[in-house]
């Protein structure tokens, strides 16, 4: 992300002000990030000063039948760009946009096509266009991003602090889990090569655990569970699931299909039936790193946030500290007394899940992660690194 800030150097004259303009196409919205940095000296880095936001759902993905839309999308936030840069600044403000698990699900060409819409958009705008502007982010990128931070911002980066903290990151599409392994074995380990990545910063070299798991977002895991993921015959077909209130019925929408969802009236619903089929859908594919056996400090965002906030683990405004047990807990009481007094607060099926305003935006998860891993799935992120006035991440507002 090197790239998002324009030259260090400037003219002696020049605005201190600066301003840089950031979309995150996820799989379940598009956002805006506009931000305002103030350049430091000629060798410090500039201070992150303000930061706008503004998110449109669904994500680009749902117009993957009408690219045109996508493109659409993208123009409406850039009116936020265009009210919040002034307008001598347009054409020096660079645009990014970086698509995350929504267009990695989708097939190479179709998410093409979608990109090409949203370069035009961005080519016909007045701001500037650097190479390399929209693409899509891979899962390491998006973990290894979160997690520096999340560890800058919890002033775990800076040079007397001795150690970090891992990040869970769950969500629509692909969940993250990256961390530092304290034991050579972790590394040794891995089911495959690409569970580690090395990145420098600041005179460091770090040897970081980190992984996407595409298709175990929130979201995506939920069709799965309900069979429902590339499934044919949307139209006329109910899928059903032992996680819903038996009389249960519904419609739900992701990445631009929308599911006939329900209860199964015949059967059973509860906790350990729910815990059967959403184990068939993470079964064999989670890697639960053996040290994480051992007590582990985790920062956990995005849809782990809003579903303890929902399950009224958290406070939605100040986060709070969890251990894994604790959600399975909630997850029990929840789930048992939906089967005695139908619907639903724990699995929201319709698209509009609750979003709670935040100044905090993750929870720190800390006791026995493997335990965790059992019974859930796991962890992602994409907040950007700066030094910022207030050591918390932007909150969508609208999500
Ligand atoms: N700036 C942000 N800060 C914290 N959480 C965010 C931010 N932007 C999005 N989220 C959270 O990310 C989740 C949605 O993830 P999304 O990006 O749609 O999925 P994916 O990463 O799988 O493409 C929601 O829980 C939403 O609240």
């Amino acid at each position: 992300m090197g790239g998002l800030l324009p030259s260090l150097s400037r003219p002696a004259n020049h605005s201190r002000i600066f301003y840089s303009v950031m979309f995150d196409a996820g799989s379940t919205g598009t956002r805006i990030h506009v931000y305002t940095f103030i350049h430091g000296g000629s060798e410090e880095l500039p201070v992150l000063d303000n930061e706008m936001f503004h998110s449109i759902k669904p994500g680009l993905s749902a117009y993957a039948d009408s690219p045109e839309m996508a493109g659409h999308t993208v123009r409406m936030l850039l009116k936020v760009a265009k009210k919040t840069v002034p307008r001598l600044e347009w054409k020096r403000t660079p645009l990014f946009l970086r698509a995350t698990a929504g267009l990695r699900l989708l097939s190479a060409e179709r998410a093409r096509l979608l990109l090409e819409q949203v370069q035009h958009v961005f080519d016909e705008s007045p701001f500037l266009v650097p190479d390399d502007s929209v693409s899509i982010m891979n899962g390491t990128n998006e973990g290894i991003l979160a997690w520096i931070s999340v560890n800058y911002l919890t002033g775990h980066l800076n040079a007397h602090s001795e150690r970090t903290v891992g990040i869970l990151d769950l969500g629509g599409g692909s969940t993250q889990i990256t961390f530092l392994p304290k034991l050579r074995k972790t590394i040794e380990s891995v089911p495959v090569a690409d569970y580690v990545a090395k990145y420098d910063i600041s005179n460091s070299t770090f040897e970081l655990y980190t992984y996407s798991y595409l298709g175990n977002g929130l979201m995506a895991a939920r069709l799965a569970t309900l069979g429902a993921l590339g499934a044919e015959g949307l139209e006329w077909r109910v899928f059903k699931s032992s996680c819903l209130p038996k009389k249960f019925r519904d419609e739900w929408s992701f990445g631009g299909l929308t599911y006939r969802v329900s209860g199964d009236p015949d059967g059973l619903a509860g906790y350990k039936l729910c815990y059967q089929e959403v184990l068939k859908v993470v079964k064999g594919i989670i890697h639960q790193p053996h040290e994480l056996q051992d007590s582990n400090v985790f920062y956990a965002f995005s849809y782990y946030f809003d579903r303890a906030v929902d399950a009224g683990l958290i406070d939605g405004v100040q986060g709070g500290t969890l251990e894994v047990r604790d959600f399975k807990k909630r997850a029990k009481e929840v789930c048992n007394k939906m089967t005695k007094h139908p619907p639903h607060p724990f699995f929201p099926v319709h698209g509009h899940d609750l979003h709670h305003l935040s100044a905090q935006g993750w929870i720190r998860l800390q006791g026995e992660h493997r335990a965790a891993v059992d019974q859930e799935s796991e962890q992602r992120g994409g907040q950007l690194g700066f030094r910022r006035h207030v050591g918390s991440p932007p909150r969508p507002e609208d999500l």
